[in-house]
């Protein structure tokens, strides 16, 4: 791999006697990762599900080494259903680092496509909320897309400048990560197109842009908080000289640890992570305050209820899946279940204020692919009306993958009762089916189907 003539130089001065090493890097295969999606399935119950061997990777219990020359886990149907996200190893460190606890408010700044939004919502098990947040538009639709194919119910996704977020959630979050945009040195052995775009001004641009997302993080940061700030690049001004501007000017915060992961150390591309802790000067400030939300109307959990009964056999059933410390509330006939700690948004833009439930049509509940893959595990398992598959053959894989391409459902030849069917792969869902006529009609979106002319 040729390298730019500067950048080489400047690893010379930073790595010393280390840098023959550093070089001879290039020449090794980049380590692919993925890891286990708590939310669903533990990483031992996993590792023992994967038709594939894996490795452990030593920094977080849920990673995986797999080897991306032999197998692609993104064409499984375990990956369409959640059971892990597919993550470059050392990128697990950052939010192993910060180490959200159930319960907590969580701001992911610089979130999408969401490697560490899905991890941080593992983390929080159900509990607190989570903010994923990125300024691009299409990324924050990747974000989402993410999130929702790996059950974080308590997350909210937007769009927004740091400044925008930061008039509403004064003071509001437990802890912060900020994975800023980065030259991405780090990345070059995964993505050679970092190569190309690297230059000394690249460094110095990316190096303003991460002080101006910095300048806004404390004042979301409730007295006391935590933040973790990492960058995928090994140049010191986007990392340690970074850390000490910000230092220098907060007072109020200190530097717990940091750590830097070289390719020519670990099994892993190269990162940086460091963890700022407020010192608590003051009492606690008052967080914004919720703003009340309103019963759901009669006519909706009626719909709920009917919904709920046909899938499950019990017209309550809806209540049992979900999280704690939330309500149901109905926006222009989207449902959604709402953290109830979550302020007023109003004025951002937000692509999900929670977990989207279904959509209202002719007063009828339509559950959504994100109610389907949020569900928890009882609540699958209980599903009266389901279509199971198995991936643990040849045929039965099949049949899944034409089912995420869209197609007929090749499901057992029984005489499937009308309303909506719960499809689940291994006892883990996938989407809905709609009985007609006795057969089942594939309700599996567009715009989350298996590619056409890829393998199964
Ligand atoms: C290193 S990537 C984040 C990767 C992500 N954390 C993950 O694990 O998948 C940095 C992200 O920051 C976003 N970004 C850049 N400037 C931003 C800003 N001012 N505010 C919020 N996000 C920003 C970019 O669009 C990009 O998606």
């Amino acid at each position: 791999m040729k390298l730019p003539q500067a950048f080489l130089e400047k690893m010379q001065d930073l790595l010393g006697g280390e840098f023959a090493a550093f070089l001879q890097s290039y020449e090794l295969p980049r380590a692919a990762g993925l890891r286990a999606n708590s939310l669903k399935v533990t990483a031992a119950k996993l590792r023992a599900l994967l038709p594939f061997a894996v490795e452990p990777v030593p920094w977080c219990p849920d990673g995986f080494y797999y080897d991306d020359a032999a197998v692609r886990p993104a064409k499984h149907p375990y990956f369409y259903a959640g059971l892990y996200y597919i993550q470059e190893p050392s990128a697990m460190l950052p939010a192993q680092m910060l180490a959200p606890q159930p319960g907590e408010r969580v701001l992911d700044l610089c979130a999408a496509p969401g490697g560490k939004s899905v991890q941080l919502a593992g983390q929080l098990a159900r509990q607190g909320l989570l903010v994923a947040n990125d300024i691009h538009p299409q990324r924050a639709k990747a974000l989402l897309k993410n999130l929702e194919r790996c059950g974080a119910v308590n997350a909210v996704v937007c769009n927004e400048t740091p400044d925008r977020l930061a008039r509403v959630f004064a003071g509001f979050f437990d802890k912060i990560l900020v994975d800023a945009p980065c030259s991405g040195e780090g990345m070059f052995r995964k993505d050679p197109d970092m190569v190309r775009t690297w230059s000394e001004q690249a460094v110095a641009k990316y190096a303003a842009w991460q002080a101006d997302i910095l300048r806004h993080v404390p004042a979301m940061l409730r007295p006391g908080g935590t933040v973790v700030y990492s960058t995928c690049t090994f140049s010191p001004e986007e990392n340690e000289k970074q850390l000490g501007r910000f230092l220098a000017g907060h007072p109020d915060f200190a530097l717990e640890g940091s750590e830097r992961l070289w390719p020519h150390k670990v099994r892993g591309e190269g990162h940086f992570v460091a963890k700022l802790v407020h010192r608590q000067t003051s009492g606690d400030e008052p967080v914004p305050a919720s703003p009340r939300r309103p019963p759901l109307a009669p006519a909706v959990r009626q719909a709920l209820a009917d919904f709920a009964r046909q899938v499950w056999g019990q017209a309550d059933a809806w209540e049992a899946w979900l999280p704690e410390g939330g309500t149901v509330v109905e926006r222009a006939g989207h449902v959604l279940w709402e953290s109830a700690a979550l302020p007023g948004l109003k004025g951002l833009r937000i692509l999900r204020s929670g977990w989207l439930l279904g959509t209202l049509e002719k007063g009828r509940f339509r559950p959504s692919q994100a109610l389907a893959l949020g569900l928890p595990e009882p609540a699958v398992a209980e599903a009266r009306q389901r279509c199971d598959f198995t991936a643990r053959d040849e045929a039965g894989r099949y049949a899944a993958v034409r089912y995420l391409r869209g197609e007929t459902v090749q499901a057992d030849e029984r005489d499937w009762p009308a309303g909506w069917h719960l499809v689940a792969v291994d006892g883990f869902a996938l989407g809905w089916a709609k009985g007609a006529g006795g057969w089942l009609k594939n309700e599996y979106p567009p715009g989350w189907r298996w590619e056409d002319g890829e393998e199964g």
